[in-house]
Formats: C-alpha cells, structure tokens, sequence
C-alpha cells in the first residue's frame, strides 16, 4: 500500500485543476495530452498553450458543434481547429453560447476527422464532471510523464479513467441526525458521501419507514434558485414542501436531496441556461446551445442511497416518467407513481409545457 493517490483521487484533483484553469495530463498507452477547461483558461496560459509544438484543438460536444454549423466528424464530438490569429475571445466564444446571437458569424470553423479521439472524449467527460462549459483545448504530447513533471501538473491514466467515470463511485453514510421540521417534528438528516470527492447528498427520513413496504419517496434534484430563494422560473421550491407535507401527513417517507443542479450542469452552467431562456430559448435548447443533453443526471445515485438505506420499493412522487424507469432498471420498484402538481404560475407555465413536450413530463 502507498500513500500514493488512487484513480478516482487523481481525477478529483484534476476537477479542481480544470476548474482553476490549471492544465491536467492525459497519459495514454502512447503518448497522451494536455487538457485546460476553454471556461478557465487562462490569457497568458494559452499563450503558452499556443508556442508549443503540436496541433492544439478545441474540443467540443456535437451539440454545440450544431449550433455552430460545424461538421462533427467524430459522432458526440467536434474537434475545431484554432485559426493562427484565435485569442482567449475566440476560445470562449466557441464555448459560451451567450454572445451567438449578438455576434453569429464565428466561422466556418474547420473541424478535424480521422484519428483516435479517445483523449478529447475523456476531456469533455472531465470538464463537464467539473461543472464547467462542455469544451476543452487539447494538445498532443509525446512524453506526458516528463511534461506533466516539469510543469508540475496532475496525470490521469486515460486507459481505466473512461470506465472508471462511467461507474458510480462508492458512497458512504457519514453521520445522521434528528431534524425537527415544519412538517414533521420526527424527521432525520442523512449525510451520503461519495468516495469520488464530488458532492454529498442528502437523505431526509420522515419517521421510522417499514422497509419491507414501498416507501412514499421524492428524488428531488438540488434547485438553489427555486428552493432557496421561491423563485418563479420552476416548480421546485413548492414541489420539494409539498413532499415533505405529504410525507409528514402519513407519518412516514424518505426524500432524497441530490446535489445535481441544474439537471446535473451545476449552477453556473444553469444560470447561462436561463441568460439562454431570456433571449427567446426554451429549457431543453438552452442546454442544448450549451453543448449539454437535455438532462445530465445521474439516478443510479438515488437508488443507492435508497438501497443503502434498506428500501428496495418506493411510491415515487414525481412527474417525470423516466425517473421511475431508472429507479426500475436501477433495481428499485416502483410500486406506484404519486403525482405532484404544485407551483404553477405565469412565469413558469412555458417551462412546465416544454417539459411536457419535450421531456415527457406528465401534466
Ligand atoms: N438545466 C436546467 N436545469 C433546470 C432548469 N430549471 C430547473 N432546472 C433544474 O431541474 C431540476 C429539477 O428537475 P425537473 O425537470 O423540474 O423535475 P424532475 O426532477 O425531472 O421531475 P419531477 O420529479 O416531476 O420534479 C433541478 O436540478 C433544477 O435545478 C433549466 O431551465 N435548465
Ligand atoms: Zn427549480
């Protein structure tokens, strides 16, 4: 045994990295490659980046490749060639969506076809892993061992590091306590903690639920802005009180609070979302326009924390049905779907519609 980081340390580090603007290294069987987030690189680093030898691309998801009008010969992603004069404004220009309409004529950008692109689809992974805009710069390198130690950065093994983001890291259960609330004086507060070093989640039981039954659930997605400060935009803020009253009404449930924002792109990445949804875009094509899918979430999570917690059927109060297939093919029975229809209002109606169009929400 050594002191030594293990994978999943290796690539927690290089989440902060990126999220610094600090390049990682990408080693491959042969070779490998320098990757920095388009979002936080910096001036002078792409500077850097720029006087050394090899083909520096931006990468990019085919999402934004289509919003772009540029041609992704490598099926999810494009591959853009930087132009000699391309600048930091360039850079994140083909990144950030927020400016496409004000300034539309970014190309016609030259994508590259042929290769491997193993290295570029492991960045993405990775910069969208650290809640950053879905675009990386990466440069080929012959010896990532000796670069990564002369300029003292993080070195990923590529091979086991695909599979392994692909896996949902262990969680453990730190500490639970009680926690009176308005609708139930009997509730506790579970803390789950991934071994990945990425966010924890929450657990809120509502009294002492027989695990042998379905158990009336909410898997409730982290919303700062609806549940926190009641904004309008969304149904979150009376959905998360509406089950939590339901469970204290029947004495028992357990409502999962999943640190996915956003439908998993973080807050940053859903605050651009919104800039998108206020130039006329609707939910769905704002993540879109940002090199997201619609949804980016993870519900193998919630299933473990429920199984972890020694429940194996629920009654899922949701209105999204591919929520309940995922609990289904997650393990989780899903005995019976509990509606909940709460917070409609005149800000949020277009939201709830083009859920239901678009996502398959039932209204
Ligand atoms: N990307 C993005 N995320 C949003 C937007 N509005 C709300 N969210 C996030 O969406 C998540 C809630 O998901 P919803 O689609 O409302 O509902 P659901 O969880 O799929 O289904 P229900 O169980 O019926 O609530 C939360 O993480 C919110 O932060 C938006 O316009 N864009
Ligand atoms: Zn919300």
């Amino acid at each position: 045994m050594s002191l030594a980081p293990d994978l999943g340390e290796l690539l927690a580090r290089a989440r902060a990295d990126l999220r610094m603007g600090v390049p990682v290294v990408l080693k491959a069987a042969t070779g490998g490659a320098l990757v920095v987030a388009a979002e936080t690189v910096s001036a002078a680093r792409l500077a850097v980046l720029r006087a050394l030898p090899g083909e520096l691309d931006l990468a990019i998801t085919a999402r934004r490749a289509e919003t772009l009008k540029a041609r992704a010969y490598d099926g999810d992603l494009a591959r853009v060639m930087l132009p000699g004069d391309a600048g930091l404004d360039w850079v994140q220009s083909i990144a950030d969506p927020a400016d496409d309409l004000a300034k539309p004529m970014k190309g016609p950008l030259a994508t590259r076809r042929g290769g491997d692109t193993g290295l570029h689809r492991l960045a993405i992974t990775l910069v969208k892993s650290a809640r950053l805009l879905p675009a990386a710069l990466i440069l080929p390198l012959d010896d990532p061992e000796g670069f990564a130690q002369g300029e003292m950065l993080t070195v990923v093994e590529a091979d086991p590091a695909g599979p392994y983001m692909l896996t949902l890291a262990r969680l453990d259960h730190v500490v639970s306590a009680k926690v009176p609330l308005r609708a139930s004086q009997n509730a506790r507060l579970h803390i789950f903690r991934p071994e990945d070093g990425s966010d924890e989640h929450y657990a809120i039981e509502i009294g002492r639920p027989d695990r042998s039954k379905p158990v009336l659930s909410r898997l409730h997605s982290a919303c700062f802005t609806g549940d926190l400060l009641g904004s309008l935009k969304c149904d979150c803020g009376p959905q998360l009180n509406a089950a939590l009253a339901q469970m204290g009404a029947e004495g028992a449930g357990v409502l999962l609070y999943l640190n996915q924002e956003g439908r998993g792109i973080g807050l940053a990445n859903k605050m651009r979302a919104y800039a998108l949804q206020d130039q006329g875009f609707d939910t769905v094509e704002a993540n879109h326009r940002l090199g997201f899918e619609d949804d980016e979430r993870d519900f193998r999570l919630g299933a473990e924390i429920l199984r972890k917690m020694g429940f194996g059927a629920v009654r899922l109060l949701t209105n999204n049905p591919s929520k309940m297939a995922m609990m289904e093919r997650c393990g989780i029975t899903v005995a019976e779907r509990v509606p909940l229809k709460v917070g409609l209002n005149t800000y949020n109606e277009r939201y709830l519609a083009t859920k239901a169009e678009k996502s398959g929400h039932l209204l």
